[in-house]
């Protein structure tokens, strides 16, 4: 699929960063039809979540498994073999060359998809330096999505604040996809390199990863579904 081709409603995923396996199926059932495609990461995971990705897609719905993975390449890519049959759509993992590598080795003919985290959207250019780094956000990302396109990763993790630059970079070939998403007048809370649902589409992003201002609101499927207007207002529909 280009990603001209994905509906409106798909580009929203919704991070499923709740408690407990409860929490997560009472919030899928209260967004019900309204959302399509959920994201289900570390504090889902680690309270027994995993097997809801079978669920939810034997269910018809999309899930981005956001286990950002960093380790040595062979430990990556027997970790990846193992994921792919789990039925998740994408697959995070650091944006490191041997994890890439790994992943993609892992990830082989499989309908999974591997996207790389470029920078952590809670950064910015002083806790890069404070981590060691001497390039700044948007030249590490740019240096990071070229690797990851040569080695033949699927897509990218990224602020919306880089997914301008980064089209000109990897064209259309990779999934643009970016947290750090924050409908006007919502906590930034610790994201540092927020847009709007509307901005982050107009500069191009392919899905937005919406967690707390959804899961949070007072109506999270009134939320959702106000963020899928916006997103359909970027794209002219
Ligand atoms: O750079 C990154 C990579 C992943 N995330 C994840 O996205 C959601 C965002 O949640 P919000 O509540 O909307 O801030 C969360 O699960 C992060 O782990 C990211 O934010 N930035």
């Amino acid at each position: 699929m280009t990603p001209a081709e994905i509906a409106p409603k798909d580009r929203l995923i919704v991070a499923l960063d709740l408690p407990s396996v409860d929490a997560a199926e009472a919030m899928i059932n209260r967004l019900g039809d309204s959302v399509t495609f959920y994201k289900i990461g570390y504090r889902l995971v680690y309270a027994g979540g995993l097997p809801l990705v079978g669920k939810l897609a034997d269910k018809g719905k999309k899930v981005f498994l956001d286990l950002k993975l960093h380790d040595i390449g062979n430990t990556v890519t027997q970790g990846v073999e193992s994921i792919t049959r789990l039925g998740a759509t994408f697959l995070t993992v650091h944006a490191y060359p041997q994890t890439m590598k790994g992943a993609v080795e892992g990830r082989g003919n499989s309908s999974l998809k591997i996207l790389a985290v470029t920078v952590l959207t809670s950064y910015n250019d002083d806790d890069l330096h404070a981590a060691g780094y001497r390039l700044s956000v948007s030249e590490l990302v740019e240096a990071r999505a070229q690797q990851a396109q040569v080695l033949g990763v699927d897509g990218l993790v990224s602020s919306p604040e880089e997914v301008g630059a980064l089209r000109k970079v990897v064209g259309h070939q990779m999934h643009l996809v970016t947290p750090g998403i924050r409908p006007a007048g919502s906590a930034s809370g610790d994201q540092k390199r927020i847009m709007t649902p509307g901005r982050a589409i107009a500069a191009g992003a392919d899905y937005l990863v919406v967690g707390r201002p959804v899961v949070e609101a007072a109506d999270p499927r009134a939320t959702a579904d106000a963020i899928q207007a916006e997103i359909a207002a970027a794209l002219g529909g």
